[in-house]
């Protein structure tokens, strides 16, 4: 599976961005909008979610758990300072999909512990799309990580994030993660459409091995 984030860039504002994912074939948006205030925010998320209910795909919010229903969308992405997962929980109930940051294996237990759908692991690579990035984690770290998961018995999805570039794709899903989470791969690359196009191709030849 392919998460798309949102992000902006001198060509593409959050809905292109998001209209192009879905063009590529991208079935999970996650609208992400950092600092923007409420009604900014909700005009791009009812833009986005009626694009993402036309494709049939996943909308999720980042951030934003108080915000999920009102926008109508389908989840929500929450970090180490946003809403604790397991109050957004009890927030949303069982039917919404809440997504979890980890960089650490005590994370992971802790957000599998708390009820989270899926983790978002990273950052795989230094990137500019977020500010003040936890440590590094490379394939060794996700190896790592998934190794403890398989020590334990931890069985969630686990979506590595940060950097991501197409070339990256067969390390990456070898390490055991079960998807990716891109944005600016998306957005800088010279066709947005062919480039997510190309992620969900090499990330399915990865999982049908
Ligand atoms: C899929 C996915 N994984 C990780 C993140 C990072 O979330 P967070 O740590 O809350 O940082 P911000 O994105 O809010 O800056 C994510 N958004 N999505
Ligand atoms: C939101 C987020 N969390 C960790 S890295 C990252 C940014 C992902 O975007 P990119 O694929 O452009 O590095
Ligand atoms: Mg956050």
């Amino acid at each position: 599976m392919i998460q798309f984030i949102t992000h902006t860039n001198d060509r593409y504002d959050y809905v292109e961005g998001a209209r192009l994912a879905l063009a590529g074939g991208c079935r999970w948006i996650q609208l992400r909008m950092k600092d923007a205030p409420k009604d900014t925010f909700m005009a791009a998320a009812t833009a986005i979610g009626q694009l993402c209910k036309t494709c049939h795909a996943t909308f999720i919010l980042d951030d934003h758990a108080e915000w999920v229903q009102e926008a109508g969308a389908d989840g929500v992405h929450l970090g180490k300072n946003d809403m604790p997962v397991s109050e957004a929980r009890k927030l949303l109930g069982s039917r919404y999909v809440i997504g979890g940051t980890a960089n650490t294996f005590d994370d992971v237990e802790r957000l599998y512990r708390d009820g989270a759908d899926y983790i978002g692991c990273g950052p795989f690579r230094f990137t500019t799309t977020k500010q003040k990035l936890s440590p590094i984690l490379g394939a060794d770290g996700y190896r790592r990580i998934v190794s403890q998961m398989k020590l334990h018995h931890i069985t969630i999805p686990i979506v590595a994030i940060g950097g991501i570039l197409s070339s990256d794709i067969p390390d990456v899903m070898a390490t055991g993660v079960s998807g990716i989470a891109v944005s600016g791969a998306i957005l800088n690359a010279d066709s947005p459409v062919e480039e997510m196009q190309r992620f969900i191709r090499l990330t399915e030849k990865e999982i049908a091995k």
